[in-house]
């Protein structure tokens, strides 16, 4: 006797589970049953390729971040800097794993330079890495700090996150509000806490 659910054996799955390319012809066919399930008809012309080509191509594009592979080289210069590095306004984009719905914002990030600095574009394609996958804002928020703590073998990391989340704006309880989050790794000095919050607030 089936309840419809699919099954899977539990034993199989480890925290690399995801370590690997996406399987796109069962991303076909969840697509396919999804646009089954809600009433549509997976075999009109506008629909074929949708489920056939466009959504698993995209949700492989939107969980890079699974793939080490795909994790960016984190280039580093040699230094004898070690002031603080601020880099606000990048843009974020993640899925949230209750309702595999966006949210969206801005991403800043802050570090101390401990004998090397980073190119700095890695920071954006850092954080654009790490955000292409399920998750929540503030375990996101932490593994982005984590990251580029281990990236850049920094001395102090601070990240902070301000999004809205679809799952609240477009359904459930229609809020558009903006969400912010923050983490640090080390520790910043009160001077280094006032540039990152200035830094933030002349982006706005
Ligand atoms: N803390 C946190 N909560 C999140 C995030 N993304 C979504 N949520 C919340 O996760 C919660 C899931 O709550 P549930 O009650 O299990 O789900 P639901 O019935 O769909 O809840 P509603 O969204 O209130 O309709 C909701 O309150 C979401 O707003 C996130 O990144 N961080
Ligand atoms: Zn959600």
């Amino acid at each position: 006797m089936t309840d419809g659910t699919p099954t899977h054996d539990e034993s199989d799955e480890t925290d690399d589970e995801h370590d690997g390319p996406v399987d796109r012809d069962q991303l076909a066919h969840a697509t396919r049953l999804l646009l089954d399930a809600i009433g549509e008809d997976p075999g009109r012309d506008g629909l074929v390729e949708t489920w056939e080509r466009r959504v698993p191509a995209a949700y492989e594009e939107l969980t890079r971040g699974y793939r080490e592979d795909e994790r960016p080289t984190m280039r580093t210069f040699d230094t004898d800097a070690d002031d603080l590095v601020v880099k606000t306004g990048i843009p974020i984009y993640s899925l949230c794993e209750h309702h595999l719905l966006p949210f969206h914002g801005v991403a800043h990030v802050a570090y101390r330079p401990d004998g090397e600095v980073v190119g700095l574009s890695k920071l954006a394609r850092y954080v654009k890495w790490a955000s292409r996958k399920l998750t929540v804002q503030e375990r996101l928020t932490r593994d982005i700090a984590e990251g580029l703590d281990e990236a850049v073998a920094a001395d102090a990391v601070a990240v902070e996150l301000s999004t809205t989340h679809l799952c609240e704006a477009m359904r459930g309880v229609e809020a558009h509000t903006t969400t912010t989050s923050r983490a640090t790794v080390g520790d910043l000095s009160a001077d280094e806490r006032d540039r990152f919050r200035d830094a933030i607030a002349a982006e706005h």
